[in-house]
């Protein structure tokens, strides 16, 4: 259940029988402080100013038409207007009962919608660098979440199979053929392989020309072109599945629906687009002018969407792909993870989008972008060298450094077991320090920090699930074992069943904003809240009934870390 929401309908209904109109906000939110109670009604004020009434005496007229009989205890006014709403014990405690009995912890379903998420998108023929692994988390812990609340999600790899470094390549490839020397190459060669190719283009010009022929073939369909294509596509599709492996991102080859998808759409869309008017031709180019984007000259944006070669863009793409992913998959709604340098492209490609028609207003195009990854020294995140830092050498640099600390704190374990606990770790560690951040802002990349046992980090959170499951270790029960009901007595106590059954509401935030930020957060506040309770209120030492209602908010508190961070996309352990 989320408590939020039904609050927040009973204070607008509180709101309306007191005379306020219809749709007034009654802006409920959790408060901030216990000493404010649960939640707090924060559209009071703005209502009675409206309505040019004292807000603190409107306020008691919505207090006394607020039916909250049985779920609060106490319902109190605040400083100039607000509504605090202490929740009521045994309610909360039979809340708690259902959510202990539910696998998935009384959350509710949404009414499924069907979302299409644009994530990690990689590019053929090159190695999956840092950058990819920003969109590929975030976008993989947000889709758990939507399908974890019901909706039919269609995970959209779109990967970057199409455009002119094609011809390069395949030229590449025939010479290589032809002077007799094997071409069946791994991905690593492959990025060798895509700089040699590109120093041959930028430096022979016959071999230039045979480039931009392959482009034109590849482009209308030529078939050893696409043979050629496809198997540089393959190969580095091999590769990217053992990074997603490794992280446990559910995606797989079935998921890719690359630029080259949206080719035969190209032609059909620049057509439309000159027909209704909003295309024109300017210098050769096929162009679209944006009223809303101004260049330094005052004068709206041009968007190239063919060139004069005939040769479409990255932008051309997106604005088929979008229309696709309406027309076709019937989307009510689009999430793009794409870092946040490509907003204005998105912007642009969008604004056309929509000037076309081709995906009406209601379904949401919603670019959720992320900053980069940095160094320590708050530089672009590279490697000693100066060059890009390949994803899969970073797994095994946080492998290696997990296996030193376990291997310092459990030297006890056998060495399956520390090996076990250490990938579990690394791949936590490396996700969790992403995840754990505002999605927007630039990100720092510190071994150390990610690593810690301390402070809002996997390591903290996987521990902390491990501390709370072996408190049932000791007790040797079972849910079933316990008969007593949760009972409410201590302060500490209710705030940590409070925290617990708002747990929907951290689900619902990152459904809702796609920042998987907002779950780890909820994570880490409740691990403190279990600690402070732990602390003050004993529980194997407890009498019959207390403990057992204490081993029950115990349990809760394990079920719900590990729902918290399955949907991150993080694994528990049982020992560590
Ligand atoms: N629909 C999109 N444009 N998705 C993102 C593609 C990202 C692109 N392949 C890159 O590496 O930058």
């Amino acid at each position: 259940m989320n408590i939020q929401a039904l609050i927040n309908d009973k204070v607008s209904q509180a709101l309306e029988a007191a005379g306020a109109p219809a749709g007034s906000p009654a802006a409920v939110r959790q408060s901030a402080k216990a000493q404010f109670g649960d939640y707090q009604a924060n559209g009071v004020m703005g209502v009675a100013k409206k309505l040019g009434m004292n807000p603190r005496e409107f306020a008691q007229k919505v207090i006394d038409c607020l039916q909250l009989d049985g779920i609060a205890e106490k319902v109190e006014i605040a400083g100039p207007g607000f509504i605090n709403i202490f929740l009521d014990k045994a309610w909360l405690a039979a809340r708690g009962e259902e959510a202990l009995a539910s696998d998935r912890l009384a959350v509710d379903t949404d009414e499924a919608q069907t979302i299409v998420v644009d994530y990690s998108a990689p590019n053929v023929a090159k190695e999956m660098h840092v950058g990819h692994l920003r969109s590929t988390i975030i976008g993989d812990a947000v889709v758990r979440t939507l399908e974890f609340l019901g909706h039919n999600v269609i995970r959209a790899n779109h990967l970057g199979d199409w455009g002119t470094q094609f011809g390069m390549l395949i030229a590449n490839m025939e010479r290589k053929e032809k002077e007799g020397s094997d071409v069946s190459m791994n991905i690593s060669d492959l990025e060798g392989f895509y700089r040699e190719s590109k120093v041959l283009y930028d430096e022979d010009e016959e071999f230039g020309v045979t480039a931009r022929n392959f482009v034109v073939r590849l482009q209308s369909g030529d078939e050893y072109c696409l043979e050629k294509w496809r198997q540089l596509v393959a190969i580095t599709l091999k590769q990217n599945q053992r990074n997603y492996d490794r992280l446990s991102v559910s995606l797989t080859d079935d998921n890719v629906m690359g630029e080259s998808m949206y080719n035969d759409m190209l032609a059909p869309v620049v057509a439309d687009l000159k027909q209704k008017g909003l295309a024109v031709e300017s210098d050769g180019a096929t162009v679209v002018f944006l009223d809303e984007y101004k260049n330094k000259d005052g004068e709206p944006m041009g968007v190239i969407i063919q060139k004069r070669d005939g040769g479409y863009l990255y932008t051309t793409t997106d604005i088929a792909c979008a229309k696709y992913r309406y027309e076709q998959l019937h989307a009510d709604r689009v999430l793009y993870f794409i870092d946040s340098r490509q907003h204005q492209h998105l912007m642009m490609a969008w604004s056309i989008v929509r000037k076309a028609g081709y995906v009406p207003e209601e379904v949401s195009l919603e670019h959720h972008a992320f900053g980069m990854m940095l160094g320590k020294d708050g530089r672009p995140f590279k490697t000693r060298a100066g060059g890009t830092v390949r994803l899969a050498d970073l797994l095994d640099e946080a492998e290696e450094r997990a296996n030193q600390l376990i291997e310092a704190k459990n030297p006890e374990l056998s060495a399956e077991e520390k090996a076990k606990i250490a990938t579990t770790v690394a791949m936590a560690a490396v996700k969790y320090s992403d995840l754990s951040k505002h999605r927007t802002t630039d990100y720092i990349f510190d071994w150390d920090n990610m690593l810690a046992f301390e402070g809002n980090t996997a390591p903290y959170m996987q521990y902390a699930y491990t501390r709370v499951a072996s408190i049932f270790k000791r007790a040797n029960v079972e849910l079933k074992d316990l008969t007593a009901p949760i009972v409410i007595n201590d302060e500490k106590e209710q705030a940590l069943l409070s925290k617990l059954l708002q747990f929907e509401e951290a689900v619902q935030s990152v459904a809702r904003e796609g920042q998987p930020h907002l779950m780890c957060t909820y994570l880490f506040e409740l691990a403190g809240l279990f600690s402070s309770f732990y602390e003050a209120c004993p529980i194997l030492n407890a009498e019959e009934a207390v403990k057992q209602s204490r081993l029950k908010l115990a349990l809760l508190t394990a079920n719900t870390i590990k729902k918290g961070l399955d949907l991150l996309g993080i694994e528990t352990l049982e020992r560590m």
